[in-house]
């Protein structure tokens, strides 16, 4: 090494400042004071969702480009990086379950109504994959939020990009009888075709199997994100005014539904 590396601090980019590490740490701020010890982790845990949400919808909107480019291989890769980072997220959860009952209960009243059900780049996630539900736009906390949400309503999701790729190398969805007025395929006819791809073009099927992968990969989160509620608060409401626990697991659905319900076809 030409420099010494005790020589003191070098002017340029550095760590820190590339990384922009003080501002990062500024953002810790609990809101309970005295501070309670377990406010910390759970204000990190999420901060780091935050982050990973942010990545993961940068990840989702490079698959849509690249399907829409007929790049399969490289929309396989995209996902699989997607699903990758959905496991971390799973995992995360087990550094969260450290916290007992008593511990959260400690500074739960310092949320108030603040609630995961609020996470904006939660929601932009679901309606990136094409679970799109509108009343989730009117319920976000603010207008930039609401904005970016009704800009992916109406944006095609990865599961219309999917279809759209399909259509384009020999997997259109028919219609399920003549005459059909034209509308959204129906699932019968979604799983027709997904049938006679899984048989007809392996490379295509790779592919709905990297969605299936990253499918399983977000219903294990919403699961393992229900067994911790049940085992924090029981069969508390939560703080977002819902039911709870009982909510979420009304939640514990497949974002692509056909690539499910195929398979009981084969
Ligand atoms: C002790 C830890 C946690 C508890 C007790 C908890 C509890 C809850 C409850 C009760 C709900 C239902 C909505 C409501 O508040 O009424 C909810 C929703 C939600 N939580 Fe958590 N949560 C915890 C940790 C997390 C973490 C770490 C994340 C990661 C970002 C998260 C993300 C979400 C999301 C996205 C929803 C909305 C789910 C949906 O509507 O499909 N939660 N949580
Ligand atoms: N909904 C949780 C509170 C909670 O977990 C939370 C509160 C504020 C910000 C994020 C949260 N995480 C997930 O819901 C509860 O009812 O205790």
């Amino acid at each position: 090494m030409s420099e010494d590396a005790t020589s003191g601090p070098r002017p340029g980019k550095t760590y820190g400042t590339y990384l922009r590490v003080d501002e990062l740490l500024d953002l810790q701020t609990l809101s309970s004071d005295p501070p309670e010890h377990d406010e910390l982790l759970f204000i990190t845990i999420h901060q780091v969702y935050e982050l990973w949400f942010k990545q993961i919808l940068w990840e989702l909107d490079r698959a849509v480009v690249l399907l829409g480019q007929d790049e399969r291989a490289r929309a396989s890769h995209t996902l699989g990086r997607v699903r990758t980072i959905v496991k971390v997220l799973v995992s995360q959860l087990d550094v969260l379950e450290t916290m007992t009952p008593l511990e959260f209960a400690s500074f739960r009243a310092h949320l108030e109504s603040g609630s995961g059900f609020q996470s904006a780049q939660f929601r932009e996630v679901e309606f990136a994959l094409g679970l799109k539900d509108p009343a989730a736009v009117r319920r976000a906390e603010h207008e930039a939020a609401r904005e970016r949400l009704r800009r992916r309503l109406e944006a095609p999701s990865l599961w219309d990009a999917l279809l759209a790729h399909l259509a384009r190398t020999g997997h259109p969805v028919g219609s399920t009888a003549p005459g059909d007025v034209p509308g959204p395929a129906t699932q019968d006819a979604v799983e027709d075709m997904l049938l006679r791809l899984y048989r007809e073009d392996p490379g295509a099927a790779l592919l709905c199997e990297a969605f299936t992968d990253l499918d399983e990969g977000v219903q294990e989160w919403r699961y393992r994100h229900v067994k911790m509620v049940e085992r924090t608060i029981g069969a508390k409401p939560g703080t977002g005014g819902s039911a709870g626990a009982a909510y979420l697991r009304t939640t514990i659905r497949p974002a692509f539904p056909a690539l499910w319900t195929v398979r009981s076809r084969f």
